[in-house]
């Protein structure tokens, strides 16, 4: 589509407009309600992406202590408690390595221990949708508001309208006693590693070139457009290029990394990965247990 004519572009514009309705990806699969898993919002984090002024914006954590900044961070080996709320799942990666796919599979399979966030939205509800199911649906007063007092990890605009996922919903997740699986943009990271999330963060990264050429031969990437299409090499490239920069900002920040080869595989690492997450002893920031020392 990058490549598109004037012509046709002019047109995909129209088409756009004219699909702005459709706007949300389909919520409900195989039966299972995937709160919190939308197009609107990958599509707005896209466009971040693509331009130099981010559209995405994410929490600062309460103490706005960067582990980025800092070249060395205080750590300490920390086993969950049975009791304790389990850790935060975020799943993070270039666009279009699969962070989505993984996340909906890994909910498809225990849905009864593991949930999304409802992200809350500006946008109309439609005939079918109710407030708290699909999303949280409020006025702009009150997102500006939810803004302004940090409520957000992360939140962005998509066709004037606002969306976000709040730390209450993920609290709420967790408070439920189920585990919360989160997909955030790299520059959200900070926002969830806090005491009280205890996010576990999750790297997709991309196989190698021919990999992808090989296991994304019957894959559609999702565009501005809303068309799905097939992978392009030009689409494998960017991918590569993405990762590239997503490692060398946030690298140290990863607390495992799943190279996305064969989808199966990758399910499999997942799930053994967030299985160690909550029940081995990880390395944690000394001030997730130690909050005071963190001034
Ligand atoms: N291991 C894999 N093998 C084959 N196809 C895959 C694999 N992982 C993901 N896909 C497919 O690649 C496409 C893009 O995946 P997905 O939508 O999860 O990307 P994403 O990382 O969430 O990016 P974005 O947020 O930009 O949509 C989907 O069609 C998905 O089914």
């Amino acid at each position: 589509m990058r490549n598109a004519p004037k012509q046709t572009r002019r047109h995909l514009n129209a088409v756009e407009e004219l699909k702005e309705e459709d706007d949300d990806f389909d919520s409900n699969i195989k039966g299972i309600y995937m709160a919190g898993f939308r197009r609107s919002m990958r599509l707005c984090r896209r466009r971040a992406h693509s331009t130099t002024q981010p559209s995405c914006h994410t929490r600062c954590p309460s103490s706005c202590y960067s582990a980025l900044n800092c070249p060395y961070e205080e750590v300490v080996r920390h086993l969950r408690l049975p009791q304790d709320p389990h850790r935060l799942i975020a799943l993070t990666g270039p666009s279009g390595v699969g962070v989505n796919e993984l996340r909906r599979h890994l909910i498809g399979m225990n849905p009864s221990i593991f949930q999304g966030a409802i992200a809350h939205t500006t946008r109309a509800p439609k005939a079918y949708e109710e407030s708290g199911r699909e999303y949280f649906f409020i006025g702009r007063e009150i997102f500006d508001n939810m803004v302004y007092n940090n409520r957000f990890l992360e939140y962005g605009e998509h066709k004037g309208n606002l969306y976000g996922t709040s730390v209450e919903s993920a609290r709420e997740v967790l408070n439920s006693g189920k585990i919360c699986v989160l997909d955030i943009e790299p520059n959200a990271i900070q926002a969830v590693r806090t005491h009280e999330l205890r996010a576990y963060i999750i790297y997709v990264k991309p196989p190698p070139l021919q990999r992808l050429r090989e296991t994304r031969q019957d894959s559609y990437i999702t565009t501005n457009y809303y068309d799905n299409r097939p992978f392009t090499d030009e689409d494998f490239l960017e991918m590569e290029e993405s990762a590239r920069k997503i490692e060398s900002q946030y690298w140290q920040l990863f607390d495992h990394v799943i190279v996305n080869d064969e989808l199966q595989d990758s399910c499999i690492q997942l799930l053994m990965a967030v299985r160690k997450a909550q029940d081995e002893p990880q390395w944690v920031p000394a001030t997730w247990i130690r909050p005071r020392a963190e001034s």
